[in-house]
């Protein structure tokens, strides 16, 4: 995740990231997008903001190490770890996002805790896709419905473009239908000011295909299966949060 919100930040230009990871490997990959790599946590102590992208078993015990100061901006996005944690382990102003993938396209859906929000960190997120500004109790749905999100779309897409390719598609041109179909979806939902129920009704022409298709939806669970996903990621950020507090 780390590396997609260098990547994006990167494309966006205008500002100045190092990249710091254990894993020489992981910084070659990066190092065409950012304007130094290193090995060496100290680096931090250089920075106005620092992003922390760790595993959130890390989070904890690297935080104490770095020593940040009340001048610097620590912004986590570890799934699970609170704010009030953060904030026992360090001395800087603590931001907690909950970021994805697309932030390497410049697509990012993040939800940040608004009562620690900062203009300088809504320009960030701005700069690599779009945020809302929730309490710090709505984090672990946040996290199950935008930072797992991806996820669960890429396997909708996958089933999309299989019933593609079983009905005769090649591979390659169910891939490009189905995801650009969510994408074109996607975005019809963000410019449109209609409700998703009246966006669906002006796809089914009267007798035609799409209300065929919409009929074996509304009779099947897919609503509940996916409500179902949400809740098991949600609660898994719980125990998260669970874990990190006992540690
Ligand atoms: N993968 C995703 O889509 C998202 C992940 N997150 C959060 O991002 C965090 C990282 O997750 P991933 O990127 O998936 O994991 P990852 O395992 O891909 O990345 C973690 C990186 O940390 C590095 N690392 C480990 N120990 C280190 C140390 N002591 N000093 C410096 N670097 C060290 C690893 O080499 C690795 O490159 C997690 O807290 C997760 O909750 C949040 C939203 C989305
Ligand atoms: O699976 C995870 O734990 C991380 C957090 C949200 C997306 N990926």
């Amino acid at each position: 995740m780390g590396g997609a919100f260098i990547k994006g930040l990167h494309q966006s230009g205008g500002y100045s990231v190092t990249a710091c990871d254990v894993d020489e490997a992981v910084l070659e990959t990066i190092s065409p997008y950012c304007d130094r790599t290193t090995t060496e946590l100290s680096v931090a102590a250089e920075s106005e903001v620092v992003v922390l992208a760790l595993k959130p078993d890390l989070v904890g015990a690297i935080l104490s190490d770095l020593e940040l100061t009340a001048d610097q901006t620590l912004l986590s996005i570890a799934a699970g770890v609170s704010t009030e944690l953060l904030e026992s382990k360090t001395e800087a102003t603590v931001v907690r996002i909950m970021p994805n993938l697309a932030a390497e396209y410049g697509m990012m859906a993040a939800a940040v805790t608004e009562s620690t929000v900062t203009d300088e960190i809504r320009a960030i997120l701005d700069a690599v896709g779009e945020f809302v500004e929730v309490s710090e109790s709505k984090m672990d749905i946040a996290t199950a419905v935008n930072g797992s999100g991806p996820a669960f779309v890429f396997y909708l897409i996958n089933a999309m473009a299989e019933a593609g390719v079983d009905g005769g598609l090649s591979p390659e041109d169910a891939r490009t239908l189905a995801a650009q179909t969510f994408k074109g979806a996607a975005e019809t939902v963000l410019q449109s000011d209609r409700s998703i129920e009246d966006l669906i009704d002006a796809v089914c022409s009267p007798k035609g295909t799409t209300i065929e298709g919409m009929d074996v939806l509304w009779d099947s669970d897919v609503e509940a299966e996916v409500g179902e996903a949400v809740a098991a990621a949600e609660e898994r950020s719980k125990e998260l949060a669970q874990d990190a507090a006992d540690e």
